[in-house]
Protein backbone atom coordinates (compact mmCIF):
# COMPACT_ATOMS: atom_id res chain seq x y z
CA UNK A 1 0.00 0.00 0.00
CA UNK A 2 2.03 3.59 -1.26
CA UNK A 3 1.55 6.17 1.66
CA UNK A 4 2.84 9.33 0.84
CA UNK A 5 3.81 10.91 4.09
CA UNK A 6 4.48 14.84 4.70
CA UNK A 7 5.26 16.08 7.73
CA UNK A 8 3.92 19.42 8.92
CA UNK A 9 6.47 21.89 8.57
CA UNK A 10 9.04 19.27 6.77
CA UNK A 11 10.05 18.86 3.08
CA UNK A 12 7.47 18.19 0.79
CA UNK A 13 9.19 15.94 -1.60
CA UNK A 14 7.32 12.71 -0.90
CA UNK A 15 4.21 14.92 -2.50
CA UNK A 16 5.93 17.28 -4.50
CA UNK A 17 4.54 17.46 -7.78
CA UNK A 18 1.51 15.61 -7.09
CA UNK A 19 -2.31 17.67 -8.32
CA UNK A 20 -3.63 19.32 -5.71
CA UNK A 21 -7.40 18.47 -6.55
CA UNK A 22 -11.34 19.67 -5.60
CA UNK A 23 -13.49 17.69 -4.12
CA UNK A 24 -15.43 17.53 -7.37
CA UNK A 25 -12.40 16.82 -9.33
CA UNK A 26 -11.92 13.86 -6.49
CA UNK A 27 -15.59 12.43 -7.26
CA UNK A 28 -14.48 12.41 -11.01
CA UNK A 29 -11.27 10.23 -10.56
CA UNK A 30 -12.95 7.78 -8.38
CA UNK A 31 -16.43 7.82 -10.80
CA UNK A 32 -13.31 6.91 -13.75
CA UNK A 33 -11.77 4.46 -11.30
CA UNK A 34 -15.28 2.32 -10.80
CA UNK A 35 -16.10 2.34 -14.11
CA UNK A 36 -12.66 0.61 -15.03
CA UNK A 37 -14.36 -2.19 -12.71
CA UNK A 38 -12.80 -1.68 -9.06
CA UNK A 39 -15.87 -2.15 -6.84
CA UNK A 40 -16.78 1.21 -4.57
CA UNK A 41 -16.43 -0.76 -1.51
CA UNK A 42 -13.14 -2.31 -2.22
CA UNK A 43 -12.02 1.34 -2.61
CA UNK A 44 -13.35 2.31 0.91
CA UNK A 45 -11.72 -0.64 2.46
CA UNK A 46 -8.45 0.06 0.72
CA UNK A 47 -9.21 3.83 2.11
CA UNK A 48 -10.47 2.46 5.77
CA UNK A 49 -7.00 0.45 5.78
CA UNK A 50 -4.79 3.09 4.46
CA UNK A 51 -6.16 4.90 7.46
CA UNK A 52 -5.10 1.68 10.13
CA UNK A 53 -1.38 1.41 7.99
CA UNK A 54 -1.18 5.20 8.77
CA UNK A 55 -1.97 4.58 12.60
CA UNK A 56 0.97 1.78 12.96
CA UNK A 57 3.48 3.72 10.66
CA UNK A 58 3.16 7.20 13.35
CA UNK A 59 2.87 5.57 16.33
CA UNK A 60 4.37 2.13 15.99
CA UNK A 61 3.06 1.31 19.65
CA UNK A 62 -0.30 0.16 19.24
CA UNK A 63 -2.81 2.24 21.28
CA UNK A 64 -4.68 0.45 23.59
CA UNK A 65 -8.08 1.71 22.85
CA UNK A 66 -9.90 3.90 20.05
CA UNK A 67 -12.76 6.05 19.64
CA UNK A 68 -13.88 6.17 16.14
CA UNK A 69 -16.47 9.41 14.99
CA UNK A 70 -18.75 8.17 12.45
CA UNK A 71 -20.76 10.57 10.48
CA UNK A 72 -23.48 9.53 8.20
CA UNK A 73 -22.19 9.24 4.31
CA UNK A 74 -18.97 7.81 3.51
CA UNK A 75 -16.32 9.24 5.55
CA UNK A 76 -18.51 7.66 8.36
CA UNK A 77 -18.05 4.35 6.35
CA UNK A 78 -14.42 4.75 6.48
CA UNK A 79 -14.41 4.95 10.18
CA UNK A 80 -16.71 1.83 10.64
CA UNK A 81 -13.82 -0.18 8.63
CA UNK A 82 -11.17 1.56 10.31
CA UNK A 83 -12.93 0.45 13.19
CA UNK A 84 -13.51 -2.94 12.14
CA UNK A 85 -9.61 -3.50 11.13
CA UNK A 86 -8.34 -2.04 14.28
CA UNK A 87 -10.31 -4.28 16.70
CA UNK A 88 -9.05 -7.45 14.27
CA UNK A 89 -5.68 -6.20 15.50
CA UNK A 90 -6.76 -6.29 19.43
CA UNK A 91 -7.47 -2.81 19.83
CA UNK A 92 -10.48 -1.93 22.00
CA UNK A 93 -12.37 0.33 19.56
CA UNK A 94 -15.36 2.35 20.78
CA UNK A 95 -17.79 3.79 18.01
CA UNK A 96 -19.90 6.80 18.06
CA UNK A 97 -21.98 7.50 14.91
CA UNK A 98 -24.48 10.45 13.70
CA UNK A 99 -27.11 7.90 12.85
CA UNK A 100 -28.49 4.72 13.54
CA UNK A 101 -27.45 1.56 11.44
CA UNK A 102 -30.32 1.58 9.77
CA UNK A 103 -30.10 5.09 8.30
CA UNK A 104 -26.74 4.09 6.38
CA UNK A 105 -27.22 3.28 2.67
CA UNK A 106 -25.10 2.16 -0.08
CA UNK A 107 -20.83 1.08 1.24
CA UNK A 108 -21.33 2.67 4.59
CA UNK A 109 -24.24 0.56 4.88
CA UNK A 110 -21.69 -2.14 4.18
CA UNK A 111 -19.19 -0.57 6.04
CA UNK A 112 -21.90 -0.41 9.06
CA UNK A 113 -23.19 -4.24 8.47
CA UNK A 114 -19.07 -5.47 9.12
CA UNK A 115 -19.22 -3.96 12.60
CA UNK A 116 -20.69 -6.02 14.94
CA UNK A 117 -19.76 -3.59 18.10
CA UNK A 118 -21.74 -1.31 19.61
CA UNK A 119 -22.82 2.16 18.29
CA UNK A 120 -23.31 5.16 20.74
CA UNK A 121 -24.61 8.20 19.42
CA UNK A 122 -22.18 11.12 18.43
CA UNK A 123 -22.93 13.28 21.27
CA UNK A 124 -20.16 15.06 23.76
CA UNK A 125 -20.79 12.55 26.40
CA UNK A 126 -19.08 9.71 24.09
CA UNK A 127 -15.62 11.22 24.73
CA UNK A 128 -15.57 9.71 28.63
CA UNK A 129 -13.81 7.32 26.80
CA UNK A 130 -11.02 9.46 26.11
CA UNK A 131 -10.10 9.77 30.08
CA UNK A 132 -8.56 6.66 30.34
CA UNK A 133 -5.90 7.54 27.83
CA UNK A 134 -3.78 5.38 25.32
CA UNK A 135 -6.62 6.16 23.18
CA UNK A 136 -6.70 7.36 19.15
CA UNK A 137 -10.12 9.61 17.92
CA UNK A 138 -10.81 8.57 14.27
CA UNK A 139 -12.73 11.21 13.22
CA UNK A 140 -14.52 10.04 10.35
CA UNK A 141 -17.43 12.52 10.69
CA UNK A 142 -17.29 14.59 7.23
CA UNK A 143 -14.75 13.98 4.44
CA UNK A 144 -15.04 15.78 0.77
CA UNK A 145 -18.94 15.65 1.15
CA UNK A 146 -19.16 18.84 3.76
CA UNK A 147 -21.74 21.59 2.18
CA UNK A 148 -22.11 23.77 5.36
CA UNK A 149 -20.58 24.59 8.70
CA UNK A 150 -20.85 22.17 11.61
CA UNK A 151 -24.11 22.26 13.55
CA UNK A 152 -25.25 20.53 16.94
CA UNK A 153 -24.16 17.40 18.32
CA UNK A 154 -21.42 17.29 15.44
CA UNK A 155 -20.01 21.04 16.89
CA UNK A 156 -20.62 20.09 20.38
CA UNK A 157 -18.04 16.87 20.07
CA UNK A 158 -15.22 18.94 17.96
CA UNK A 159 -15.02 21.77 20.73
CA UNK A 160 -15.48 18.87 23.29
CA UNK A 161 -12.27 17.46 21.66
CA UNK A 162 -10.09 20.50 21.95
CA UNK A 163 -7.66 20.07 24.02
CA UNK A 164 -7.84 15.94 24.64
CA UNK A 165 -4.86 14.45 24.91
CA UNK A 166 -5.71 11.83 22.79
CA UNK A 167 -4.16 12.34 18.93
CA UNK A 168 -6.68 12.84 16.93
CA UNK A 169 -6.78 11.13 13.36
CA UNK A 170 -8.64 12.63 10.44
CA UNK A 171 -10.50 10.28 7.81
CA UNK A 172 -9.53 12.61 3.96
CA UNK A 173 -10.51 15.68 5.50
CA UNK A 174 -10.59 17.41 9.28
CA UNK A 175 -14.43 17.20 9.50
CA UNK A 176 -15.30 20.93 9.39
CA UNK A 177 -12.28 21.86 6.84
CA UNK A 178 -13.65 22.50 3.36
CA UNK A 179 -11.44 20.33 1.09
CA UNK A 180 -11.40 22.99 -1.34
CA UNK A 181 -10.57 26.18 0.30
CA UNK A 182 -9.05 25.18 4.07
CA UNK A 183 -11.42 27.19 5.71
CA UNK A 184 -12.91 26.37 8.59
CA UNK A 185 -16.84 26.23 8.26
CA UNK A 186 -18.09 25.85 11.93
CA UNK A 187 -15.44 24.16 13.77
CA UNK A 188 -13.14 21.71 13.42
CA UNK A 189 -10.98 19.30 15.20
CA UNK A 190 -7.05 19.96 15.76
CA UNK A 191 -5.58 16.33 13.66
CA UNK A 192 -2.20 15.46 14.22
CA UNK A 193 -2.57 13.24 11.34
CA UNK A 194 -4.72 13.48 8.14
CA UNK A 195 -4.97 10.59 5.95
CA UNK A 196 -6.06 11.60 2.33
CA UNK A 197 -7.01 9.38 -0.88
CA UNK A 198 -5.56 9.74 -4.29
CA UNK A 199 -4.07 13.29 -4.15
CA UNK A 200 -3.83 16.35 -1.95
CA UNK A 201 -6.60 18.43 -1.86
CA UNK A 202 -6.43 22.43 -1.36
CA UNK A 203 -7.58 22.30 1.75
CA UNK A 204 -4.77 20.39 3.29
CA UNK A 205 -1.97 22.98 1.82
CA UNK A 206 -3.59 26.34 2.56
CA UNK A 207 -4.20 28.31 5.81
CA UNK A 208 -6.07 27.83 7.76
CA UNK A 209 -6.70 23.58 6.84
CA UNK A 210 -3.06 22.87 6.67
CA UNK A 211 -2.61 24.04 10.19
CA UNK A 212 -5.44 21.56 11.07
CA UNK A 213 -4.77 18.73 9.15
CA UNK A 214 -0.68 18.66 10.19
CA UNK A 215 0.95 15.89 9.04
CA UNK A 216 -0.84 14.56 5.92
CA UNK A 217 -0.87 11.34 4.56
CA UNK A 218 -1.76 10.46 0.66
CA UNK A 219 -3.00 7.17 -0.08
CA UNK A 220 -2.97 5.47 -2.98
CA UNK A 221 -6.70 3.99 -3.77
CA UNK A 222 -5.68 3.31 -7.74
CA UNK A 223 -6.78 6.61 -9.27
CA UNK A 224 -4.76 7.62 -11.75
CA UNK A 225 -3.58 11.31 -12.61
CA UNK A 226 -4.90 10.80 -16.36
CA UNK A 227 -8.61 10.00 -14.69
CA UNK A 228 -8.52 14.07 -13.38
CA UNK A 229 -10.63 16.54 -15.73
CA UNK A 230 -7.90 19.16 -17.14
CA UNK A 231 -5.31 17.45 -15.34
CA UNK A 232 -3.26 20.33 -16.72
CA UNK A 233 -4.55 23.40 -15.13
CA UNK A 234 -4.50 21.69 -11.69
CA UNK A 235 -2.35 22.59 -8.89
CA UNK A 236 0.60 20.93 -8.25
CA UNK A 237 2.81 20.35 -4.98
CA UNK A 238 5.83 22.96 -4.93
CA UNK A 239 8.94 20.62 -4.80
CA UNK A 240 11.64 19.82 -7.09
CA UNK A 241 9.52 17.46 -9.56
CA UNK A 242 8.34 20.90 -10.76
CA UNK A 243 11.61 22.84 -11.18
CA UNK A 244 14.67 20.56 -10.93
CA UNK A 245 15.45 19.93 -14.82
CA UNK A 246 15.69 23.41 -15.18
CA UNK A 247 18.12 24.82 -12.34
CA UNK A 248 21.07 26.22 -13.89
CA UNK A 249 23.77 24.61 -12.89
CA UNK A 250 27.35 25.47 -14.16
CA UNK A 251 29.12 23.78 -16.49
CA UNK A 252 33.47 23.40 -17.24
CA UNK A 253 32.38 26.10 -20.09
CA UNK A 254 30.99 28.30 -17.82
CA UNK A 255 32.46 31.73 -16.58
CA UNK A 256 31.04 34.80 -14.80
CA UNK A 257 29.73 36.59 -18.21
CA UNK A 258 27.84 33.22 -19.17
CA UNK A 259 25.89 32.82 -15.50
CA UNK A 260 23.98 35.84 -16.34
CA UNK A 261 24.21 39.52 -15.04
CA UNK A 262 21.72 40.68 -12.34
CA UNK A 263 20.78 44.09 -11.09
CA UNK A 264 19.35 45.36 -8.44
CA UNK A 265 18.13 48.62 -8.19
CA UNK A 266 19.21 50.07 -4.57
CA UNK A 267 18.42 52.99 -2.41
CA UNK A 268 20.08 54.86 0.85
CA UNK A 269 17.49 54.39 2.92
CA UNK A 270 16.85 51.19 3.58
CA UNK A 271 20.57 49.08 1.75
CA UNK A 272 19.69 46.31 4.05
CA UNK A 273 17.04 44.69 2.28
CA UNK A 274 19.39 45.54 -1.01
CA UNK A 275 22.17 43.71 0.40
CA UNK A 276 20.08 40.56 1.31
CA UNK A 277 18.78 40.15 -1.93
CA UNK A 278 22.56 40.78 -4.07
CA UNK A 279 23.77 38.03 -1.88
CA UNK A 280 21.04 35.61 -2.31
CA UNK A 281 21.35 36.04 -5.87
CA UNK A 282 25.31 35.62 -5.93
CA UNK A 283 24.75 32.66 -3.89
CA UNK A 284 22.61 31.04 -6.24
CA UNK A 285 24.93 31.74 -9.00
CA UNK A 286 23.94 34.87 -10.95
CA UNK A 287 27.60 35.27 -12.23
CA UNK A 288 27.64 38.96 -11.75
CA UNK A 289 25.53 41.25 -9.66
CA UNK A 290 25.26 44.85 -10.09
CA UNK A 291 23.43 47.42 -7.62
CA UNK A 292 22.22 50.47 -8.80
CA UNK A 293 21.91 52.46 -6.89
CA UNK A 294 23.06 57.03 -5.60
CA UNK A 295 26.10 57.15 -5.17
CA UNK A 296 26.17 58.53 -1.20
CA UNK A 297 24.36 54.42 -0.78
CA UNK A 298 27.98 52.95 -2.10
CA UNK A 299 29.54 52.40 0.87
CA UNK A 300 26.23 50.29 2.41
CA UNK A 301 27.16 47.96 -0.35
CA UNK A 302 30.49 47.54 -0.52
CA UNK A 303 31.06 46.42 3.09
CA UNK A 304 30.51 42.70 2.88
CA UNK A 305 30.65 41.81 -0.63
CA UNK A 306 33.43 42.74 -2.33
CA UNK A 307 32.60 41.01 -5.25
CA UNK A 308 29.32 43.45 -5.92
CA UNK A 309 29.70 45.65 -9.03
CA UNK A 310 28.16 49.38 -7.44
CA UNK A 311 26.84 51.52 -10.42
CA UNK A 312 26.10 55.16 -9.97
CA UNK A 313 21.69 55.15 -10.78
CA UNK A 314 20.22 58.57 -10.02
CA UNK A 315 16.12 57.38 -10.39
CA UNK A 316 14.53 55.72 -13.09
CA UNK A 317 16.65 58.13 -15.48
CA UNK A 318 19.62 56.31 -14.12
CA UNK A 319 18.27 52.76 -14.25
CA UNK A 320 17.19 53.41 -17.90
CA UNK A 321 20.76 54.07 -18.92
CA UNK A 322 22.56 51.54 -17.01
CA UNK A 323 19.57 49.36 -18.60
CA UNK A 324 20.82 49.82 -21.99
CA UNK A 325 24.11 47.60 -21.58
CA UNK A 326 22.44 44.42 -22.55
CA UNK A 327 24.80 41.99 -20.63
CA UNK A 328 21.96 42.73 -17.61
CA UNK A 329 19.66 39.78 -18.09
CA UNK A 330 17.39 40.41 -15.17
CA UNK A 331 16.52 43.37 -12.80
CA UNK A 332 14.99 43.49 -9.33
CA UNK A 333 13.22 46.44 -8.10
CA UNK A 334 11.42 46.98 -4.93
CA UNK A 335 13.69 45.56 -2.13
CA UNK A 336 14.44 48.33 0.38
CA UNK A 337 12.76 51.27 -1.78
CA UNK A 338 10.22 53.73 -0.53
CA UNK A 339 6.73 52.95 -2.27
CA UNK A 340 6.39 56.03 -3.94
CA UNK A 341 6.39 57.75 -7.73
CA UNK A 342 10.10 57.64 -7.84
CA UNK A 343 10.17 53.61 -7.56
CA UNK A 344 7.18 53.12 -9.59
CA UNK A 345 9.01 54.74 -12.66
CA UNK A 346 11.78 52.94 -11.71
CA UNK A 347 9.75 49.48 -12.21
CA UNK A 348 8.62 51.20 -15.34
CA UNK A 349 12.17 51.81 -16.92
CA UNK A 350 12.99 48.29 -16.07
CA UNK A 351 10.08 46.80 -17.53
CA UNK A 352 10.48 48.75 -20.38
CA UNK A 353 13.87 47.46 -20.68
CA UNK A 354 12.17 43.93 -21.72
CA UNK A 355 14.90 41.99 -18.93
CA UNK A 356 13.27 39.24 -17.18
CA UNK A 357 12.23 41.58 -13.62
CA UNK A 358 11.26 40.69 -9.93
CA UNK A 359 9.38 43.39 -8.37
CA UNK A 360 9.15 43.39 -4.34
CA UNK A 361 8.49 45.26 -1.76
CA UNK A 362 8.34 49.33 -2.35
CA UNK A 363 7.88 48.04 -6.01
CA UNK A 364 5.08 46.49 -5.14
CA UNK A 365 3.18 48.86 -3.01
CA UNK A 366 3.96 51.94 -4.91
CA UNK A 367 1.52 50.60 -7.52
CA UNK A 368 -1.52 49.91 -4.77
CA UNK A 369 -3.65 52.40 -6.18
CA UNK A 370 -2.88 51.30 -10.12
CA UNK A 371 -3.05 47.74 -10.04
CA UNK A 372 -4.01 48.51 -13.76
CA UNK A 373 -0.60 49.80 -14.97
CA UNK A 374 0.76 46.80 -13.64
CA UNK A 375 -1.81 44.84 -15.69
CA UNK A 376 -0.77 46.32 -18.58
CA UNK A 377 3.26 44.55 -18.27
CA UNK A 378 1.57 41.25 -19.24
CA UNK A 379 4.66 39.70 -19.44
CA UNK A 380 5.38 35.75 -17.89
CA UNK A 381 8.94 37.01 -16.79
CA UNK A 382 7.94 39.61 -14.66
CA UNK A 383 7.83 37.96 -11.45
CA UNK A 384 5.90 39.46 -8.85
CA UNK A 385 6.26 38.52 -4.86
CA UNK A 386 3.61 40.22 -2.79
CA UNK A 387 3.05 39.05 0.99
CA UNK A 388 -0.41 39.01 1.49
CA UNK A 389 -0.98 42.51 2.63
CA UNK A 390 0.61 43.94 -0.80
CA UNK A 391 -1.42 41.59 -2.90
CA UNK A 392 -4.56 42.65 -1.48
CA UNK A 393 -3.66 46.28 -1.80
CA UNK A 394 -2.68 45.64 -5.22
CA UNK A 395 -5.46 43.34 -6.25
CA UNK A 396 -8.20 44.37 -3.69
CA UNK A 397 -11.23 43.37 -5.70
CA UNK A 398 -10.05 39.46 -6.26
CA UNK A 399 -12.70 37.03 -4.23
CA UNK A 400 -11.86 33.59 -3.21
CA UNK A 401 -9.12 31.41 -1.77
CA UNK A 402 -5.71 32.29 -2.44
CA UNK A 403 -5.17 29.51 -4.86
CA UNK A 404 -7.97 31.28 -6.95
CA UNK A 405 -6.63 34.63 -6.05
CA UNK A 406 -3.38 34.34 -7.37
CA UNK A 407 -4.00 32.55 -10.64
CA UNK A 408 -6.63 35.37 -11.34
CA UNK A 409 -3.86 37.69 -10.58
CA UNK A 410 -1.75 36.51 -13.05
CA UNK A 411 -3.95 35.89 -15.42
CA UNK A 412 -5.38 39.56 -15.31
CA UNK A 413 -1.90 41.11 -14.82
CA UNK A 414 -0.19 38.33 -17.10
CA UNK A 415 2.57 38.26 -15.36
CA UNK A 416 4.16 35.88 -12.87
CA UNK A 417 2.41 36.05 -9.49
CA UNK A 418 3.96 34.91 -6.21
CA UNK A 419 1.79 35.37 -3.13
CA UNK A 420 4.28 34.86 -0.21
CA UNK A 421 3.14 33.16 3.18
CA UNK A 422 3.31 29.65 5.12
CA UNK A 423 1.19 28.67 1.99
CA UNK A 424 2.65 29.80 -0.64
CA UNK A 425 1.16 29.75 -4.04
CA UNK A 426 2.59 30.51 -7.46
CA UNK A 427 0.78 30.77 -10.17
CA UNK A 428 1.92 32.17 -14.19
CA UNK A 429 -0.39 33.87 -16.66
CA UNK A 430 -0.90 30.44 -18.37
CA UNK A 431 -2.75 28.91 -15.50
CA UNK A 432 -0.25 26.96 -14.01
CA UNK A 433 -0.32 27.25 -9.80
CA UNK A 434 2.13 25.32 -7.41
CA UNK A 435 1.15 25.44 -3.79
CA UNK A 436 4.24 25.43 -1.64
CA UNK A 437 3.84 23.13 1.64
CA UNK A 438 7.22 23.23 3.35
CA UNK A 439 8.10 26.46 4.75
CA UNK A 440 9.12 26.23 8.01
CA UNK A 441 7.71 29.09 10.21
CA UNK A 442 11.10 30.32 10.97
CA UNK A 443 11.22 32.47 7.78
CA UNK A 444 8.59 34.75 9.47
CA UNK A 445 11.69 37.04 10.15
CA UNK A 446 12.19 40.37 8.44
CA UNK A 447 14.36 40.19 5.67
CA UNK A 448 13.54 36.82 4.54
CA UNK A 449 11.35 38.36 1.78
CA UNK A 450 14.15 40.11 0.53
CA UNK A 451 16.05 36.87 0.45
CA UNK A 452 13.25 34.98 -1.73
CA UNK A 453 13.57 38.20 -3.95
CA UNK A 454 17.23 37.61 -4.74
CA UNK A 455 16.72 34.16 -5.33
CA UNK A 456 14.26 34.62 -7.90
CA UNK A 457 16.13 37.18 -9.07
CA UNK A 458 19.33 35.23 -9.56
CA UNK A 459 17.92 31.90 -10.94
CA UNK A 460 15.98 34.47 -14.05
CA UNK A 461 19.22 35.85 -14.21
CA UNK A 462 21.12 32.47 -15.27
CA UNK A 463 18.33 31.97 -17.90
CA UNK A 464 16.04 29.73 -15.83
CA UNK A 465 12.17 29.89 -17.03
CA UNK A 466 9.72 32.11 -14.81
CA UNK A 467 7.63 29.81 -13.62
CA UNK A 468 9.88 27.29 -13.06
CA UNK A 469 12.99 30.27 -11.54
CA UNK A 470 9.61 31.12 -8.77
CA UNK A 471 8.93 27.72 -7.84
CA UNK A 472 12.41 26.98 -7.33
CA UNK A 473 12.90 30.32 -5.43
CA UNK A 474 10.05 29.41 -2.87
CA UNK A 475 11.86 25.79 -2.68
CA UNK A 476 15.19 26.74 -1.69
CA UNK A 477 14.40 29.25 0.70
CA UNK A 478 12.40 26.90 2.68
CA UNK A 479 14.73 24.43 2.31
CA UNK A 480 17.48 26.61 3.75
CA UNK A 481 15.17 27.77 6.43
CA UNK A 482 14.38 24.09 7.71
CA UNK A 483 17.94 23.49 7.02
CA UNK A 484 19.06 26.10 9.51
CA UNK A 485 15.67 25.88 11.95
CA UNK A 486 15.17 28.23 15.64
CA UNK A 487 17.11 31.23 15.62
CA UNK A 488 16.58 31.89 11.85
CA UNK A 489 17.70 35.33 10.84
CA UNK A 490 17.43 36.53 6.85
CA UNK A 491 20.92 36.74 7.11
CA UNK A 492 22.10 32.95 7.63
CA UNK A 493 19.72 31.70 4.65
CA UNK A 494 22.21 33.15 1.41
CA UNK A 495 24.84 31.45 3.37
CA UNK A 496 22.24 28.28 3.82
CA UNK A 497 21.89 27.86 -0.13
CA UNK A 498 25.33 26.38 -0.72
CA UNK A 499 24.48 23.54 1.35
CA UNK A 500 21.03 22.89 0.31
CA UNK A 501 22.38 22.75 -3.76
CA UNK A 502 24.68 19.98 -2.31
CA UNK A 503 22.27 17.87 -1.17
CA UNK A 504 19.97 18.28 -4.09
CA UNK A 505 22.70 17.79 -6.45
CA UNK A 506 23.12 14.54 -4.25
CA UNK A 507 19.80 13.05 -4.87
CA UNK A 508 19.13 11.81 -7.91
CA UNK A 509 15.71 12.63 -9.20
CA UNK A 510 13.60 9.52 -9.68
N1 LIG B 1 -16.81 5.51 -2.87
C1 LIG B 1 -16.30 6.71 -2.71
O1 LIG B 1 -16.70 7.74 -3.28
C2 LIG B 1 -15.26 6.81 -1.70
C3 LIG B 1 -15.38 7.82 -0.74
N2 LIG B 1 -14.55 7.82 0.30
C4 LIG B 1 -14.91 8.56 1.50
O2 LIG B 1 -16.15 9.18 1.31
C5 LIG B 1 -16.08 10.54 1.68
C6 LIG B 1 -17.09 11.33 0.93
O3 LIG B 1 -18.32 10.76 1.31
P1 LIG B 1 -19.71 11.53 1.14
O4 LIG B 1 -20.76 10.59 1.59
O5 LIG B 1 -19.80 12.08 -0.22
O6 LIG B 1 -19.64 12.79 2.11
P2 LIG B 1 -19.16 12.87 3.61
O7 LIG B 1 -19.11 11.50 4.20
O8 LIG B 1 -17.96 13.70 3.64
O9 LIG B 1 -20.39 13.70 4.29
C7 LIG B 1 -21.51 12.97 4.63
C8 LIG B 1 -22.79 13.70 4.33
O10 LIG B 1 -23.00 14.63 5.36
C9 LIG B 1 -23.89 15.65 4.90
N3 LIG B 1 -23.31 16.89 5.36
C10 LIG B 1 -22.41 17.67 4.74
N4 LIG B 1 -22.10 18.72 5.50
C11 LIG B 1 -22.84 18.60 6.64
C12 LIG B 1 -22.96 19.38 7.81
N5 LIG B 1 -22.23 20.48 8.00
N6 LIG B 1 -23.81 18.95 8.77
C13 LIG B 1 -24.52 17.83 8.59
N7 LIG B 1 -24.46 17.02 7.50
C14 LIG B 1 -23.61 17.44 6.54
C15 LIG B 1 -23.91 15.54 3.40
O11 LIG B 1 -25.16 15.01 3.03
C16 LIG B 1 -22.81 14.52 3.09
O12 LIG B 1 -23.15 13.72 2.01
C17 LIG B 1 -14.67 10.91 1.41
O13 LIG B 1 -14.28 12.03 2.14
C18 LIG B 1 -13.92 9.66 1.81
O14 LIG B 1 -13.70 9.67 3.19
C19 LIG B 1 -13.54 6.78 0.36
O15 LIG B 1 -12.49 7.10 1.15
C20 LIG B 1 -13.02 6.45 -0.99
C21 LIG B 1 -14.15 5.89 -1.76
K1 LIG C 1 -13.07 13.43 8.54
Amino acid sequence: MKLRWHRHGRSAEEIAGLPVVTATEMRAAEQALFARGTPSFDVMSTAGRAVVVAIQQRWPTPFKRALVLAGPGNNGGDGFIVARELANLGCDVHVAAAQSRDLYSGDAARAVALWGGHIARLEPGALAKLDEGDCVVVDAIFGIGLARPVEGQVKAVIHALHGSPCPIVAVDVPSGIDADTGEVLGAAPRAALTVTFGWPKRGHLLLPGKEWARDLVVADIGCHDADLPGLGAIPRVNGTALWRNDLPLPSAADHKYTRGHALVAGGATMPGATRLASRAARRIGAGMLTVAAPREAHPFYLIDQPGLIVREAAGAAGLKTLLEDRRFTATLVGSGLPADSDTRAMVEAAAASGRALVIDGGGLTAFADAGDVLAGFGRADIILTPHEGEFARLFPSLKGDKLVRTREAARIAGCTVVVKGADTVIAGPDGRTAINADAPAWLATAGSGDVLAGLILGLLGQGMPAFEAAAAGVSLHGMAGAAFGPGLIAEDLPELIPEVLRLLSEVDPE
